[in-house]
């Protein structure tokens, strides 16, 4: 079965920088895959990539077998993408970002399945005609993953999507990750999160100065030996 992303021998230089070095994965049908690594290791920019913004110097990358850079606007109609800093407006309520987004997208919803998506993330009622800027940054997140929801992709790339969250806010997250995956969507995340990224993946890859130095099956509450999360970490760069 054609995996619904793929890395094949990817390089990327930016700025004249070799940011990724002949860099090769791939992520099944409902898979979670996690890249972890260090600051300036590659991660954003692998994600970058899948979305047709960083055009590969070598190699190329695939969203559902075909080459992203053959058809840019199919690779992200096929992709929800949940940058670091959520990127939905202050100044609206959740309702209104969700309307609003989704008509960008050339999709409308009902009341009702906007409010089907903010039940499955748990988004308080009383919260969702409030304005975003009265939000904690986990509500935030929340309200991202419910218009990614909507958009009923069948791929998620989610960048540090846990940074800032509450231990709590954190296992919820974790918890509806894993709920989109078994219901067949296919998740690729960064993180820095070694704890989390165990939590919450089928695989990790560690992502290091650019290359792919190891992938593992990983297990939730399994421990990384210490060398294997400095091969990952050691000369990162400085943050
Ligand atoms: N806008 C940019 N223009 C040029 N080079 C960039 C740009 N953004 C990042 N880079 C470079 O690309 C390399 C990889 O950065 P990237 O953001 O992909 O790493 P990352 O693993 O996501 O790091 P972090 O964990 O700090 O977010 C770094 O050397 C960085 O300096």
């Amino acid at each position: 079965m054609t995996a619904p992303l793929e890395a094949r021998s990817l390089s990327l230089v930016r700025d004249g920088n070799a940011v990724l070095d002949n860099v090769s994965f791939s992520v099944a049908q409902g898979e979670i895959f996690a890249l972890l690594g260090g600051n300036g290791a590659g991660k954003s920019s692998t994600l970058l990539t899948f979305l047709g913004f960083l055009q590969p110097s070598a190699g190329e990358v695939l969203v559902r077998g075909r080459s992203v850079h053959s058809d840019i606007p199919a690779a992200r109609s096929a992709i929800a993408y949940l940058p670091e800093a959520a990127s939905l407006y202050g100044h609206m309520s959740a309702y209104e970002n969700l309307e609003y987004f989704l008509d960008l997208a050339g999709r409308s919803a009902s009341r009702g399945d906007l409010d089907a998506a903010f039940e499955r993330v748990a988004l308080a009622d009383e919260a969702r005609s409030r304005r975003l800027q009265s939000y904690s940054k986990g509500m935030r997140q929340k309200a991202a993953i419910a218009l990614a929801l909507l958009r009923e992709t069948p791929i998620l790339l989610l960048d540090e999507p846990t940074s800032g969250l509450d231990p709590v806010a954190i296992d919820e997250f974790h918890d509806l990750v894993k709920k989109l995956a078994s219901s067949g969507q296919t998740i690729l995340m960064v993180t820095h999160d070694v704890y989390g990224a165990c939590q919450v993946a089928d695989r990790v890859g560690l992502l290091r100065r650019g290359k792919l130095v190891g992938s593992f099956a990983a297990e939730p509450g399994m421990r990384i030996d210490t060398e294997t999360v400095h091969a990952a970490f050691a000369e990162r760069e400085a943050a």
